[in-house]
């Protein structure tokens, strides 16, 4: 295992690269502590690839370099780094029995057969194929296939890291989130280094004890699955965790004071005056009171979502949205208030980090 140090990485597909949006990484300077779980998590194109194929050797940064504990990695070759990685599709050998796919990796490196069997049951029982051991992967469905590369990913204990790149991606519904049970109840157990990245907000926050949250070549915010929710960095944060993600209305700020439309709001530790040219107010549907008092607004709709609906209005021309109860009415004159210790200000994008609280 490992702690891989990322030193100010920049990466550019194309030659000479002249400004920042050249850059499918615009800067990445970060440590994945040894034994830590992170996922990569963003949107599509938004780099996470490129950031796992520059910790696995699969691509060498433009600039910038990468240590796996005190050794400096940045030439070494994806052999000779020592990880395992699962892709999104399943990489198997066919004619092989789905135990000797999963021995593979630790014969390979000469490990007694007393340890590979153990060890092969262990991981066979984890992916729930322990009737398939003796068949061939060949015509095996894609499912148990890429249940097998996950097997195999896990097979070793001596690795520096486990890369997972959308490794549910062809996993059917269910069994996703028995995988990644399994797979925090792994880490657990062995401690590997996992970084795994995902495009879904849900399989990084029940993964990972640790989100990177990454938005067009940049990290936006490192963080636990709390932090990104009460506190999001940056308003793509914001809109990209929660279901819904958060509201963000336009206000103005003076002396301290928070406005929109008619309202104020005075949010403690805040600057007087903030130079942006767009200033937010964030608020996650969560912590907006539908009620008899605060804001009026007019109800567009009602959505049903099995425990909780969520109501969308219309705030002086600003869609905001609010989760209730199921069995809570929407009153008739409806008005929304904030909880003010659920409220964000955001500067162009970054939250305002107000003066002596995190
Ligand atoms: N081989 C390549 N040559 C040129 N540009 C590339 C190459 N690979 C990726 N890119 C570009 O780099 C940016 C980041 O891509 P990357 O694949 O790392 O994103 P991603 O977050 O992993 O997206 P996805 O979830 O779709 O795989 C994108 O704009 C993409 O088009």
């Amino acid at each position: 295992m490992a702690r891989i140090n990322l030193k100010d990485i920049r990466h550019a597909y194309m030659d000479n690269p002249t400004s920042d949006d050249d850059y499918a990484l615009k800067r990445v300077d970060h440590v994945f502590e040894d034994g830590g779980a992170y996922a990569l998590l963003g949107p599509s194109g938004c780099g996470k690839t490129t950031l796992l194929n520059i910790i696995s050797g699969l691509l060498r940064p433009s600039e910038g370099a990468i240590h796996f504990g005190t050794v400096d990695v940045t030439d070494l070759p994806t052999e000779a780094r020592n990880i395992a990685q699962v892709f999104q599709f399943p990489v198997v050998y066919d004619t092989m029995t789905v135990y000797d796919n999963l021995a593979f990796p630790l014969r390979n490196r000469g490990v007694a057969e007393d340890v590979v069997d153990r060890r092969v049951r262990e991981i066979i029982g984890m992916i729930g194929l322990e009737d398939r051991a003796r068949r061939k992967a060949q015509g095996l469905t894609a499912d148990e296939k890429q249940k097998i590369s996950l097997g195999r990913g896990l097979a070793r204990a001596d690795v520096n890291a486990i890369l997972f790149d959308e490794p549910l991606t062809v996993i059917d519904p269910h069994m996703k989130w028995a995988l990644r049970t399994q797979l925090k109840e792994l880490h657990r157990r062995f401690g590997h280094t996992m970084v795994y990245v995902t495009h879904d907000q849900t399989e990084a926050l029940t993964f990972a004890d640790t989100v990177v949250v990454m938005y067009e070549g940049e990290i936006v915010q490192i963080g636990t699955p709390e932090e990104l929710f009460e506190r999001p960095r940056h308003t793509f944060v914001g809109y990209f965790i929660g279901s819904p993600g958060m509201n963000l209305l336009p206000a103005a700020m003076d002396g301290g004071i928070v406005r929109i439309g008619g309202q104020s709001f005075a949010l403690p530790g805040m600057p007087q005056r903030l130079s942006a040219k767009r200033i937010e107010l964030g608020i996650r549907p969560e912590f907006v009171r539908l009620g008899r008092e605060g804001m009026p607004v007019s109800i567009a709709k009602v959505e049903d979502v099995g425990r909780k609906k969520i109501v969308h209005a219309d705030l002086e021309g600003e869609t905001i949205a609010v989760v209730i109860d199921e069995d809570s009415e929407v009153p008739a004159e409806p008005c929304v208030a904030f909880d003010p210790a659920h409220l964000n200000l955001y500067a162009d994008s970054w939250r305002v980090e107000p003066e002596g609280r995190p």
